[in-house]
């Protein structure tokens, strides 16, 4: 079964109403692309999530950086599913490795989120992936496969029809040091063959595993080829034209 290719552009906390209108409404709305062959996702501040709904065609899915586990109440500073759907968002992405490490998300709780935001009907790009010190001490599958773990212990196994992996090596994340294709491909192999002994083979195939750590317009090709590689989570270039070489890089992957 063809996996249908999904470039994620996730801004961090960056971004600005003169970026929404240079990049979303001039660079990424002037761009076309096969919906076909492409899924196409922006991920801006949750304060900007409106604007950039409201700006970007139809096309081009938006995504929130995180949400909490909790649809209201006295959680300040959250966001939650609701303020989503409200706003027409209908993805987030959640586990980045920023927010474990800089706000300590456990495993466990990002799994409660991930069951919690698909309860809620949204789709999530779920973030794995080691560090520098885990990868030198051999330690990088099975720091994913915890972390997966995590994750499949929350959810029923229709729910993997709603979530995107996404394999972020935290050492290759905003450094410039890119994981070459062979290493990406490695773990994405990995990954695949984990849920197919511990989920199936059906959800094994199906669920889409995106490469994310300073993916640019030049390394984006030859990560693309890899059979494993189904589609970006783009950070730093995501905020550039750029971004729309590497759309156009996964759309040439299923023509
Ligand atoms: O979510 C995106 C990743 O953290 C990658 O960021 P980067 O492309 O700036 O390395």
């Amino acid at each position: 079964m063809a996996r249908k290719f999904i470039v994620g552009g996730n801004w961090k906390m960056n971004g600005s109403k003169a970026l929404i209108k240079s990049l979303v409404q001039e660079t990424l709305n002037g761009a076309s692309w096969d919906t076909s062959k492409i899924e196409v996702v922006v991920s801006p501040p949750a304060v900007y999530l409106d604007a950039v709904r409201q700006a970007a065609k139809p096309e081009i899915g938006v995504s929130a950086q995180n949400i909490y586990s909790e649809r209201s109440g006295a959680y300040t500073g959250e966001i939650s599913v609701d303020f989503l759907k409200e706003l027409g968002v209908e993805w987030t992405i959640l586990g980045h490795s920023e927010r474990r490490e800089y706000f300590k998300e456990a495993d466990e709780f990002v799994g409660k989120k991930t069951a919690f935001a698909i309860s809620n009907g949204l789709k999530v790009i779920a973030c794995i992936g080691e560090k520098l010190h885990e990868r030198e001490a051999d330690q990088t599958t099975a720091v994913c496969f915890r972390q997966l773990k995590a994750i499949a212990d929350a959810l029923t196994p229709q729910q993997w029809a709603s979530v995107v992996i996404a394999y972020e090596p935290v050492w290759a994340i905003g450094t410039g040091k890119v994981a070459t294709p062979e290493q990406a491909q490695e773990v994405h192999h990995a990954i695949r063959g984990w849920l197919a002994e511990n989920v199936s083979a059906e959800v094994a195939e199906a669920t889409r595993i995106q490469y994310g750590g300073s993916v640019n317009e030049k390394n984006c090709v030859e990560l693309a080829k890899k059979p494993d590689i189904d589609g970006f989570l783009v950070g730093g270039a995501s905020l550039k034209p750029e971004f729309v070489k590497i759309i156009v890089a996964g759309e040439a992957k299923s023509a």
